[in-house]
């Protein structure tokens, strides 16, 4: 048998090759769901029937032209296009699904890319699908733990649960509105306990920022070391060892939204400077980079120190204090506005029901009385431990003065008008009033009945009664 020439082993090769191509297009053509076509410009050039039915559409002269994320705004086409790299597996979320897809540059005889094609693989390939439904479980962990932590960082209280209307407390709040409608720094001023984070997060809430988050920094409670790195994030690889990677910063978590700085009294003047550079220039730089990156926030910082005797030691700078002084807030602290307790009582009492399951308590008017006369150093936090550990200790519903008269310090006991039961109370009166009568009338009975308009029988009745309760002498 003559064996075939080289032309002709040529010729053969070719015609299996596009043998075998064609077999593989309409193999493919039957396993993919939709395909889309652009051209080097990402532009749309090609959709076939599949995809459009799959985006519910018509008529391809409504996508034809259009840029790609137009119409699929996952599409990594223009990516593929940029690198000239194929994607060969990939998963793509599209309104409520995900496919599986496939990406492939388009080049000329010469090798240049002209465009990208792109198929949606899905229900056909029905061995994808265990992996789809993976990544649409951790798709759907990850949304859950991106909404919880977005949660977290709104602001946790509204106006609404500062408690109280007492004359300072009216006042506070209508501060506390104005200065959420204005887009400036705000110095909250107060006692520990007066309620500063309350109102930094109702600020927040009321103003236009409330969407985005509210991010808080104790300046006490970060080591000074770290605090630059709280606030202002590290760059990839800027430490060597285990900490090589980002961090973002306070200011950046915050961005669009609120920071509070709470006890900004702490903070050490090295940090003072590079914060008084963030509020002017509304940049930061991230630690271990020179790299500058815009923010958008709104600072909230609070104190319960004298501010304003820091700057004068030389502890705290004074542009920094002007700079955040735009709208200071003064916090009355508890004892300069007792009408507030008794509502205080009450919601600190439903939130301890609420939050460790006790009994239901209320407090008694008399009890009231005697925590109005404690000047509350540790305002409504001490408040709220106090009627916390009344809660526990006793099994009263309506807790009481003894409930309270151990834990606050003896003399404010004592200063508490004794406190009897009714009938006692009136017992007493009643005999004072005939023991005056009698003296009145040298001790005769009848004489002193009539200095009190009262008969004879009913007059002995009482010395009687009286005889029979006289205290101990
Ligand atoms: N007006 C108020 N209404 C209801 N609860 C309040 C009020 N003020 C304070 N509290 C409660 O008292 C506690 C302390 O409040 P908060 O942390 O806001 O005070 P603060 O002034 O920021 O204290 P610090 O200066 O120690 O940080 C919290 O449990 C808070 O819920």
């Amino acid at each position: 048998m003559p064996t075939p020439s080289v032309p002709d082993t040529l010729d053969s090769s070719i015609a299996v090759r596009q043998h075998a191509m064609r077999a593989l297009f309409d193999q493919f053509d039957s396993l993919y769901e939709g395909a889309i076509a652009v051209d080097c410009q990402g532009r749309i050039s090609w959709i076939d029937d599949k995809y459009m039915s799959m985006l519910g559409l018509r008529d391809p002269q409504q996508v034809l032209g259009r840029d790609i994320e137009q119409v699929i705004p996952n599409s990594l086409l223009r990516e593929v296009i940029r690198t000239a790299q194929p994607i060969l597996l990939d998963i793509m979320e599209f309104g409520q699904q995900s496919f599986v897809v496939t990406r492939l540059p388009l080049c000329d005889a010469g090798g240049a890319v002209v465009g990208a094609v792109g198929f949606v693989l899905y229900e056909r390939l029905a061995h994808l699908k265990p992996l789809v439904a993976k990544f649409a479980s951790l798709q759907q962990e990850l949304d859950a733990a991106r909404r919880g932590l977005a949660e977290h960082r709104r602001a946790k209280y509204t106006l609404e649960q500062f408690v109280g209307d007492a004359p300072a407390t009216a006042e506070i709040k209508r501060q506390a509105t104005r200065a959420a409608q204005r887009d400036v720094s705000v110095l909250l001023l107060g006692e520990t306990g007066t309620g500063k984070e309350i109102l930094a997060n109702a600020i927040h809430a009321m103003s236009a920022r409330a969407g985005a988050p509210f991010i808080g920094v104790n300046m006490a409670a970060v080591p000074e070391s770290l605090l630059e790195a709280e606030f202002f994030g590290v760059a990839p690889g800027a430490y060597t060892g285990a900490d090589k990677k980002a961090r973002e910063g306070k200011f950046k978590l915050a961005d669009g939204g609120t920071l509070f700085l709470d006890e900004i009294g702490d903070m050490p003047l090295p940090v003072q400077g590079k914060l008084l550079r963030v509020l002017q220039e509304q940049e930061i730089e991230l630690l271990g980079s020179n790299k500058v990156v815009k923010i958008d926030v709104r600072v909230i910082a609070a104190t319960s120190v004298d501010l304003p005797a820091l700057v004068a030691q030389g502890r705290f700078r004074s542009d920094l204090y002007y700079r955040l002084n735009v709208l200071p807030i003064q916090l009355p602290p508890l004892r300069a506005r007792l009408a507030d307790l008794p509502a205080l009582c009450d919601a600190l009492l439903q939130e301890i029901f609420e939050r460790n399951g006790m009994r239901r308590r209320a407090v008694t008017p008399a009890a009231c009385t005697l925590l109005a006369r404690y000047p509350w150093p540790g305002n409504v936090r001490e408040l709220r431990n106090v009627l916390e550990r009344a809660c526990i200790l006793s099994d009263r519903v309506r807790l009481d003065v003894d409930d309270f008269a151990a834990m606050l310090p003896a003399d404010v006991g004592r200063a508490a008008p004794a406190v009897r039961p009714y009938a006692e109370a009136l017992a007493d009166f009643d005999r004072a009033i005939v023991q005056d009568a009698l003296a009145a009338a040298d001790g005769n009975v009848p004489a002193a009945a009539k200095l009190l308009g009262l008969s004879r029988a009913a007059m002995y009745k009482r010395v009687a009664a009286l005889a029979r309760r006289a205290p101990p002498a």
